[in-house]
């Protein structure tokens, strides 16, 4: 850490999603004189010494809106550095509460569908917000197909039908015309399931799929602008801060960090664990999935360390682990 960013102090702000009957999430507007003013925001505070999350969150909210919330469950931690301070903004979902909110601090206020989010700008902190909100939590990985794409396929099928909605088309090393064969029956079902599709590394084969790309590292730093325009997805493998760097600014849509864990896929390789996954995550505002050694059962623990959610080729492949997504 440089020594001005250990220098800085640390702030625990809790927010809250509250969501009205129609799904919609309430946002309020920073008023003059705070940071990011003019920028919409989650409502919520800074939690006090001695003060539980869920306390801080019940007395803000009646502070701010006026009313009687009862906090719900965790949606995600997100430490971010700010230019003069570490933020952690702990982000609860709220669907219970009493009384009609107002803005009592003279902050603007908007009940916003989800699809009209992402259109309000917000401080970096709260992309990763959004991106929970709105994106997958599980980033399934396919695993290099053996001899018979068929039953390849048929466990593609299996991770569909299990809930997967985003999904890396990944092959190294086979052929390239099997691998489009294979691919295009690939994207082909992921379509129909509803599922998005990204092809690992191919730029031209995405684009024949009509699909959005994955990166890898190094593709990642060759390419100095989004290889695809905004409306197809684009991610990437990140392992540096560098890396995560270059990510956000050539505008992908989200990175894959780790390994967390050590994995059986890349033998010899130590995982950079939680700590330093959120010391990296500070640095971006880009939703970032975990991977490395993960499965569904990680997904609160990678939620409390600023990830959107776990990416995976074993844990997320049913002929590898034959378990259905909570
Ligand atoms: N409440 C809230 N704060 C957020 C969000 N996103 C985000 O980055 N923050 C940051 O968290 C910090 C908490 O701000 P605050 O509103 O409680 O406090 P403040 O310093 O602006 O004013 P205050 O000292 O008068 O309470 C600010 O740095 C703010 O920019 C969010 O969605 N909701």
């Amino acid at each position: 850490m440089a020594d001005s960013e250990s220098r800085m102090r640390t702030v625990d702000v809790v927010a809250a999603v509250i969501r009205d009957a129609r799904g919609r999430v309430l946002l309020t507007r920073r008023t003059e004189g705070k940071d990011f003013a003019g920028r919409w925001e989650f409502p919520g505070g800074k939690r006090k010494r001695g003060e539980s999350p869920e306390d801080a969150l019940v007395r803000e909210l009646r502070e701010e809106l006026g009313i009687e919330a009862e906090p719900g469950p965790h949606l995600i931690t997100v430490p971010q550095l700010y230019p003069d301070k570490h933020l952690y903004l702990d982000v609860r979902a709220v669907v219970d509460w009493h009384g009609s909110p107002r803005g009592r601090e003279q902050q603007a206020m908007a009940w916003v569908t989800m699809e009209k989010l992402a259109r309000y700008t917000m401080p970096p902190a709260d992309l990763p917000v959004v991106a929970a909100l709105q994106q997958p939590a599980h980033y399934l990985v396919t695993p290099t197909p053996g001899e018979d794409d068929a039953s390849w396929l048929e466990a593609l099928d299996a991770a569909l039908a299990g809930g997967v909605q985003r999904v890396q088309l990944r092959a190294p090393g086979l052929d390239p015309a099997r691998w489009q064969r294979l691919a295009t029956a690939a994207a082909k079902r992921c379509r129909k399931a509803g599922a998005e599709v990204l092809v690992n590394g191919g730029v031209e084969l995405a684009r024949t799929l009509a699909s959005g790309i994955h990166l890898t590292a190094a593709q990642l730093l060759a390419n100095k602008r989004r290889p695809l325009p905004a409306g197809q997805r684009v991610g990437a493998s990140c392992h540096t801060l560098e890396e995560l760097r270059h990510a956000q600014a050539i505008g992908c849509d989200f990175a894959v960090l780790g390994p967390v864990k050590p994995t059986a896929s890349h033998p010899g390789v130590d995982g950079i664990g939680w700590d330093r996954f959120a010391s990296l995550r500070k640095h971006v505002s880009l939703p970032l999935y975990a991977i490395g050694g993960l499965g569904p059962d990680d997904l609160a623990e990678a939620r409390r360390h600023g990830a959107q959610g776990i990416a995976a080729i074993t844990a997320l492949w049913p002929a590898l682990t034959p378990t259905p997504l909570p």
